[in-house]
Parts: structure tokens; sequence; C-alpha cells
């Protein structure tokens, strides 16, 4: 090995996992993304993978509540995650999900497809493969990526904030396009959650060993800062 390679081995950070799970609105894909720019990581959002199979279920006519239906599919729709932080990407058999992916349709049927244990082993491989290709690390977020997906993360961190402030920070966000009231977001929120965290198949659950962070009274600054530090420390313990 000559100087020069051994010098570039010694101080090349090694590559880092970190896993963010948490219910929606916490936080998770602003923080995640955010912090894999800053540290130079790739990005993966799992939850768009779920979104983007019960599109395809739904575009295909297939009953997202029959699950023997979904779980036959499930092999079906190729699947691709560009994963630059500074442009994530989705496509579906060649099409470019990232809108259709994110309606009330799609949000409304994605918890029963992605209680089907068939969609989940499929993008879980899929997760698992994305995250042993990034070649300085990457931050996957989603809800049972410290749990199952990657329980030998390097950094897991669980996501909270209070049920107001979810609905608050989602109204935001459809302002204008598919604006509901506060409490029919926060409700419909809770369902979702209800369904999440209910399911028999890798629930939405902290792993033991995640980090808290209740984002409610923080700033999405102060999240981002947060979770760079609890990186950093890692590393450098
Ligand atoms: N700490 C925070 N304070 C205020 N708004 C936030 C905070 N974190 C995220 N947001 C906003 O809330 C919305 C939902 O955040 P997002 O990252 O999509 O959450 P999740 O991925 O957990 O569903 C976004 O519009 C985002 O800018
Ligand atoms: N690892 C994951 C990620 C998402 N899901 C499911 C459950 C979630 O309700 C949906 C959508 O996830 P997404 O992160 O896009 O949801 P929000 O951005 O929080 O609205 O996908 C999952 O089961 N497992």
């Amino acid at each position: 090995m000559s100087d020069t390679v051994e010098t570039a081995a010694r101080t090349a950070p090694a590559a880092v996992v970190v896993g963010i799970d948490g219910p929606s609105g916490t936080g998770k894909s602003s923080t995640s993304r955010a912090v894999a720019a800053k540290l130079g990581l790739r990005y993966l959002d799992t939850g768009a993978q779920y979104r983007a199979i019960t599109w395809w279920m739904l575009a295909n006519g297939i009953d997202v509540d029959d699950a023997a239906a979904v779980a036959q599919a499930a092999g079906k729709p190729v699947i691709v995650s560009g994963t630059d932080p500074s442009a994530p990407t989705i496509t579906v058999d060649g099409e470019d999900a990232a809108g259709p992916i994110r309606t009330q349709r799609v949000t409304a049927a994605v918890s029963a497809v992605s209680a089907v244990p068939e969609v989940r082993t499929r993008l879980t491989e899929l997760q698992r493969a994305i995250a042993a290709e990034a070649p300085h690390g990457i931050v996957v977020e989603g809800r049972d990526i410290g749990t199952t997906v990657l329980p030998d993360a390097d950094l897991k961190v669980f996501l909270t904030a209070s049920p107001e402030a979810r609905a608050a920070r989602r109204n935001g966000e459809l302002k204008g396009k598919e604006a509901a009231d506060l409490a029919a977001t926060q409700a419909a929120l809770i369902k979702r959650d209800a369904a999440d965290s209910g399911r028999k198949t890798s629930p939405l659950a902290k792993a033991a060993d995640a980090v808290e962070v209740d984002t409610t009274d923080l700033t999405l600054e102060q999240v981002i800062e947060c979770v760079v530090t609890l990186v950093e420390d890692k590393r450098s313990a």
C-alpha cells in the first residue's frame, strides 16, 4: 500500500448508518434530509416507498383491504429510490411517483397496504440493499428502521411531538391544496398512528436503544442540530 492510500484509509470517516423513526408529522423527513445533506450521507424515505407501492395497487385496481390480493401483487411494481438528500426521487415502473404518492387517497390507503407482511418483506430487503450500497453512510427514516430494517444502525433516533403540533404542521403543508380543518387532520393522524402501531408485522415502535427526541417545542433547526450532534458524538466515540 502506498503512503497516500494508507493515509486516506486512516483519515476517511467510517460509513455511518442512522435510523430515524416516529409517527407522522414529528419531523422525520425534514430532519433526515437536512442531517444527511450536512454530513455528506445518502437519504432514504421508506414511507415514500410504502406510499409508492400503495399508489401502484390503487392504480392497478387492487382492493387495498384484501390482504391476499395485495400480497399476491406485492412483487410486481419496480420501485426505485434516488437517495441524494438535495433531490430525493421515487419512481414506480420508471414513472415519477413523487407527486401522486402524496394525495389523500394514497394517505388513507397506505396503512392497510403496509400491514401486509409480503409488502414489508419486499421493501425491507430493498431498504437494506440501498443502505449497504451507500459509500459514506445513510440516514434512513420510517417506522421500523431501528427495530427491524437496520437493527445494527450506528445511531437510532425516535422523534415524537404532541398530536396538536403534528396536526398543525401537516395543515401548514396542505394549505391551499387539500386543506382540511385542524381537528380532522389530527383525527386522521391519530387513526394512522393506531393502525401503524397496532399491526402485527414490524409495527411503529421505538427501539430499546433509540434516543427519543420530543420535537413539540423545538424548531426544525434545533432538531437538526440535535441529531447532527448525536451523529458526531457516535463518530468520535
Ligand atoms: N420542529 C419543527 N417545528 C416546526 N415545524 C416542523 C418541525 N419539524 C418539521 N416541521 C414541519 O412539519 C411538517 C412535517 O414534517 P416532516 O418532516 O414531513 O414530518 P414526518 O416526516 O415525520 O411526517 C413539514 O412542513 C416540516 O417543515
Ligand atoms: N418504515 C415504514 C415507513 C412507512 N410506513 C407506512 C406507515 C405510514 O403511515 C405510511 C406513510 O409513511 P410516511 O413516512 O410517508 O408518512 P408521513 O410522512 O408521516 O405522513 O407508510 C411503514 O409502515 N413503515
